[in-house]
């Protein structure tokens, strides 16, 4: 820890005086805990840091969408458009590297969720199925299944490690959720649990807030803060011990995920590619994701917030959106690429401007919550690094099956608890039927047989598979074809075992 005189003067030379205001006022403890605080911060950097954010504020970096293209269709991978040998073709390539061990699933788990306002880690929200599953306990279980699966199929035992980005405010929830639920049952040396840096608000004028009088109101660096991370934490050289060649990166909050998806990753090794993303077809111009596309010919993805109206309304001659690939947060990358980054590119990040309200204390030392912005937060973005890829592929899948984000508070008109319980529903309803089941609601009347899943579909049939029985609607006709079977059902590996037996 720095001592009060050497972080006086760094902050002094930063410009940032106004941080220790307080100081005379604290006791004991909060003084221990502000210099801890303060002595973990790049205050070499903090001049950079403020003075670049406060430029940001007064003038914002000019828009790209004069120089935005679509990314030509006959470049972008699509599940839709594969022929069912390409698909399989795929799937068997990304088995085989899991079975291998070349394949790691790393979370960003970082985010404060704000939009969906709980206090606690996404990953930890139940969103209501017949199971009263969290987001975490299902991820987890897709992770036992794709290991068995992929064991199944080249006689291996394999392990998918689990890399866990968390930041200061989601670290040690997420550490004490996974203990008090045994890691659902994965090997506790196989889930890698690390915390990004945090970096500190700041005033238009370029001055740190501070949120109390002995704290400073900090915030994750964004998700972009990911390629720090993996040097702060080793975790790159954790891969490389463990053979681990490729990355499935994910968002936390997308309840269909496919985790360490074979055929994506099947798709991206056997095209070479160093990176990749996976889109979905825009539901809407306005939809909250990110446009993939290329700008002055670069592949890279303009965020929804920094993107004109005008230009995500464009549509071609058929009325179909310009810029419909959107942006699902699930990445490949190789682990020679993520090397690259680390020792080339991540200081070369784009930074992003935030406007947001940042409770803080005044000069007379009154805590105040602003009613508008009066705070600058700068991110960085983990699809940032595209630029920098020699092989970047694109892979557009089916919005039903594989995206349903959680975003907002029920109430909200989309993204939210009840949206991504119903997908999953009608996801898992149209396996079964499919699978040759007739599913009876509770009056004993037959449901109709679903064609295909719809999130739209507000009330979908209560029919909850359980990853450790299927992935992604494999297996089931030898447990459900020919059944007529109420709902509720729950088809877990106990049922499933019932089922067998009959
Ligand atoms: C920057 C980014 O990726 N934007 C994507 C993100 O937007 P969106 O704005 O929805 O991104 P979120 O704020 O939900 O963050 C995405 C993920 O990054 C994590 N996180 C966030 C901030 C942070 O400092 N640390 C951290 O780990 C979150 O926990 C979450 O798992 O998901 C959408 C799909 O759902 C995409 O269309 C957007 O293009």
């Amino acid at each position: 820890m720095l001592s009060l005189e050497q972080v006086k003067q760094s902050l002094e030379s930063a410009g940032q005086s106004h941080v220790l205001q307080f100081w005379p006022e604290l006791c004991e403890v909060e003084r221990d805990r502000f210099l801890q605080e303060l002595s973990q911060l790049d205050l070499k950097g903090l001049k950079d840091h403020c003075e670049g954010a406060a430029r940001s504020a007064a003038s914002p970096s000019a828009s790209l969408d004069q120089h935005m293209e679509p990314v030509p269709p006959e470049s972008i991978g699509s599940v839709r458009k594969s022929d069912k040998d390409s698909l399989a073709e795929w799937e068997n390539e990304g088995l085989l590297q899991i079975s291998e061990n070349r394949v790691g699933i790393l979370l960003l788990a970082g985010g404060q969720g704000t939009r969906l306002g709980v206090q606690y880690p996404k990953g930890m929200y139940n969103v209501g199925l017949p199971s009263g599953k969290t987001l975490y306990q299902i991820q987890t279980e897709r992770i036992h299944k794709i290991q068995e699966l992929a064991d199944r199929k080249y006689g291996s035992k394999c392990i998918v490690p689990w890399y866990i980005m968390t930041s200061e405010f989601t670290l040690a929830p997420t550490e004490k959720f996974f203990k008090e639920n045994n890691y659902f049952g994965l090997e506790p040396s196989n889930i890698v649990m690390f915390e990004q840096r945090m970096i500190p608000a700041v005033t238009f004028d370029g001055k740190v807030i501070l949120q109390g009088k002995g704290k400073l109101a900090m915030a994750p660096d964004g998700n972009g803060g990911l390629y720090q991370a993996l040097v702060d934490n080793k975790v790159l050289e954790d891969m490389k011990k463990r053979g681990v060649e490729y990355l499935h990166v994910y968002c936390v909050d997308n309840i269909l995920v496919k985790m360490a998806d074979p055929v994506f990753i099947g798709f991206c090794v056997s095209k070479g590619a160093d990176c990749g993303a996976k889109v979905v077809e825009k539901a809407y111009p306005a939809e909250p994701v990110g446009a993939v596309c290329r700008v002055r010919g670069v592949s890279q993805v303009v965020e929804y917030s920094e993107i004109q109206p005008e230009t995500a309304e464009l549509r071609g001659p058929g009325g179909e959106l310009v810029y419909s690939a959107g942006n699902i947060c699930n990445h490949f990358f190789t682990r020679a690429f993520l090397q690259d980054v680390a020792e080339k590119f991540k200081g070369q990040l784009k930074q992003h401007v935030a406007f947001k309200k940042v409770p803080f204390v005044d000069l007379c030392g009154n805590q105040v919550k602003p009613t508008k912005p009066n705070g600058i937060k700068m991110e960085k973005f983990v699809f940032d690094v595209f630029p920098f890829s020699r092989n970047f592929v694109v892979f557009e899948v089916v919005r039903e099956d594989e995206f349903s984000p959680l975003k907002n508070a029920d109430g909200a008109a989309t993204d939210n608890p009840t949206t991504a319980r119903n997908s999953l529903l009608a996801q898992h309803c149209h396996w079964a039927t499919a699978a040759g089941a007739t599913l009876l609601d509770e009056h004993g009347n037959t449901l109709p047989r679903t064609a295909s899943a719809s999130a739209g579909d507000s009330h979908p049939a209560l029919c909850e598979i359980s990853p450790l029985v299927s992935y992604f609607g494999e297996g089931l006709e030898q447990l459900l074809k020919g059944r007529t079977l109420p709902t509720p059902l729950i088809l877990d590996e106990k049922r499933a075992k019932e089922l067998q037996a009959q």
